[in-house]
């Protein structure tokens, strides 16, 4: 271990260091953050573009009793290392290990579970305000980056904390980048502040100008107060900030620790919300991912010192089937435009394509969806395609927007079902449930990546209302490439494998997992039949209707929690048909699914095709 670093337990011990020992440790922390994400993968660039800011706000604030709220979290290595967690960093995202993001049980030093981005102010102004009721003296600070920003809860929680005038540090770390490059009207602002040097200096003496112009007479003093406005539109940083209630202090060099210091410091002693704009380098330190910090926002293990990663994929990802697909199907058709909402990787080349159709509307899925809604309602056919996990955050949107006015959006939910080292936040598994209960939605899984080219057609071709489809994180099956591709028939399962001793109404990744238990166990003497239910809304009732009554055991199958999915789908359907049948729902129980890799949990929670085999057997072996 470093040699400063390996005094830090806690952040009372980098109290007493002086400037230049901050800096030796801020590297330190580089190295060790680099080695080992060299080996677990994690958020790289991210957090090493934060290390002097993470000393410096922990010099001078007092943590736990000081609150240091992060958004997103994934820059919050540096955090974990000095908060008594730097011996465990080695097991960041494995099963078990520490967590890649800010967690209230790991530590009391996190103050909120984060994964999901632009929580910050809003949960830092809470805090805040329980502090004044309860009359206590704290400082909270919350720390935002210039991507994060973007999002719409940002602008209600700084909308909010400008009026309350409430103590409250927001720490804009501004590295102009989101994942890619980041966007809009805020990012341009930004830049402004960012690239005109001429404007700090000049700032000091701009109130003395200001105070000089004349205040009187009707006409000349609506002039003179437009002028006013204008040039302290023209001349002061942050004045957005400052009209909307905050103190704007900065820009200044985030990975100047004694600057940084001094200026948290006095942010520390003004009265009221202080917004203070650091800039900083995404990847700082680590000169191939400064070089291209979007491909080094989040790395697998990579070797240090190419920048490769150690094992490359030997089959395309289900994200790069969707996004050929779409991008294909767009040659032909152009109604089909795209939108992502800052992962514009989900589209693949489709950005390239068609840089016309393509919309990045930046960290807003609410709006994302809403905004597919109006291009829908104009006769355009919108492929929304944002992680499952980020869709919860449309919910409303979904139920108001679109399904209320059967506007034919099309959803295409990436990362559903389990993602793996992300953890909690970023599982994707609650949309069945949040989708299934809409009026007028319809929702698909398919069970390899041939059958994903299909419902991207199904969806381009759907025009009676929105259409979701949902498929996995990673690798493809690898199955063999159909040439031609057909549209699917709404509602329609497709009957794999019939046997006598059983069914399994399985849909999405489990599939070919079913299929795989069914042929293993048909040497163990259980005969099972296999559906490929494909849509979860609506389910083919009348194929499932005959297949139940065939059978004495139904199992369904699903990555997804058991509350509210497809299983809960297939049991309200035997209720309403007065059906009678053993049911076994075989899914993820009623918990948010930890991190680990994907095939650890899936062996964890028993939906790999062992654990489908034990639970069959469990039901029809104890019969
Ligand atoms: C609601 C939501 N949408 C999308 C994401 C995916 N995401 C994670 S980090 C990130 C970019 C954040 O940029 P910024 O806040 O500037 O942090 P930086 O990585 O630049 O330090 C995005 C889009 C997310 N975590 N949460
Ligand atoms: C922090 C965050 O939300 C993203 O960086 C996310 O971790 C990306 O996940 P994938 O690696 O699955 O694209
Ligand atoms: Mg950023």
């Amino acid at each position: 271990m470093k040699e400063l670093l390996s005094q830090v337990n806690s952040p009372e011990d980098i109290k007493g260091f002086n400037y230049e020992q901050l800096e030796n440790l801020a590297q330190e922390i580089r190295d060790e953050i680099i080695i080992n994400l060299s080996e677990t993968g994690g958020h790289l660039a991210s957090s090493l573009g934060v290390v002097e800011l993470t000393l410096a706000l922990h010099t001078v604030l007092d943590s736990p009793q000081d609150k240091i709220v992060w958004d997103v979290g994934h820059q919050s290595y540096a955090h974990k290392m000095i908060t008594g967690r730097k011996e465990e960093f080695k097991t960041l995202r494995q099963l078990d290990g520490l967590s890649g993001f800010p967690k209230r049980s790991e530590s009391e030093h996190d103050h909120l579970n984060v994964g999901h981005s632009s929580t910050s102010i809003s949960a830092a102004l809470g805090m805040a305000s329980a502090r004044d009721l309860q009359g206590q003296d704290q400082t909270i600070a919350a720390v935002i980056g210039d991507g994060a920003l973007t999002a719409g809860m940002s602008f209600e929680a700084l909308n909010h904390a400008g009026h309350s005038g409430k103590d409250l540090l927001v720490v804009l770390n501004d590295n102009e980048m989101s994942i890619s490059e980041n966007v809009g009207a805020m990012s341009n602002y930004l830049s402004k502040i960012r690239s005109n040097p001429y404007l700090h200096q000049v700032e000091k003496d701009v109130g003395k100008i200001l105070n000089k112009i004349p205040a009187f007479g009707n006409q000349i003093t609506k002039t003179a107060a437009r002028l006013k406005n204008s040039l302290k539109f023209l001349v002061i940083p942050g004045i957005l900030f400052e009209e909307m209630g905050f103190t704007y202090l900065g820009p200044i060099d985030g990975h100047n620790v004694k600057a940084t210091i001094e200026t948290i410091e006095n942010a520390k002693n003004i009265e009221g919300p202080v917004l203070l704009h650091t800039i900083t380098t995404k990847g700082k330190g680590y000169k191939i991912a400064e070089d291209n910090p979007s491909k080094y926002h989040g790395v697998s293990p990579f070797n240090i010192r190419t920048g490769k990663k150690k094992k490359t994929r030997d089959k395309p990802t289900y994200t790069n089937i969707y996004s050929q697909q779409l991008t294909e199907l767009a040659k032909e058709d152009e109604g089909i435009v795209a939108i992502s909402a800052a992962m514009e990787k989900v589209v693949g080349d489709f950005k390239d394509e068609f840089p016309d159709r393509f919309y990045d509307v930046g960290i807003a899925e609410q709006h994302a969806v809403t905004f597919a809604s109006g291009l829908a309602l104009q006769g355009m056919k919108p492929f929304v395609t944002i992680y499952s996990t980020f869709l919860q955050r449309a919910y409303d949107q979904l139920v108001h927007d679109v399904c209320l006015q059967k506007a034919p959006v099309k959803l295409a939910l990436d990362r559903a079902g389990i993602v793996g080292k992300d953890g909690e936040t970023h599982q994707g598994v609650m949309d069945f449930s949040y989708l299934r209960h809409m009026p007028n939605m319809t929702v698909m899984a398919p069970k390899d990546e041939n059958e994903l080219k299909a419902m991207v057609k199904t969806a381009a071709e759907y025009d009676e209302g929105p259409i979701a489809f949902r498929y996995p994180r990673g690798e493809i099956i690898g199955v063999e490439e159909e040439g031609r591709v057909d549209t699917l028939e709404i509602g329609t399962a497709e009957l794999l494998r019939e046997g006598k001793d059983g069914l399994i109404l399985a849909v999405g990744s489990m599939v070919p997992r079913a299929l795989q238990a069914a042929q293993e166990l048909a040497d163990a003497g259980i005969d099972l039949t296999i559906v490929n239910s494909r849509f979860v809304k609506p389910l083919d009732e009348e194929l499932i209707t005959k297949l139940v009554k065939e059978h004495d055991y139904l199992f369904t199958a699903e990555e997804h929690l058991l509350q509210g999915g497809f299983g809960s789908a297939v049991a309200e359907l035997i209720v309403d048909n007065n059906l009678d049948i053993n049911v076994k729902r075989i899914a993820l129980p009623d918990k948010f699914i930890e991190h680990g890799s994907q095939d650890d949990l899936l062996a964890r929670y028993g939906l790999d095709v062992d654990g489908i085999k034990k639970q069959v057997k469990a039901v029809i072996s104890n019969q």
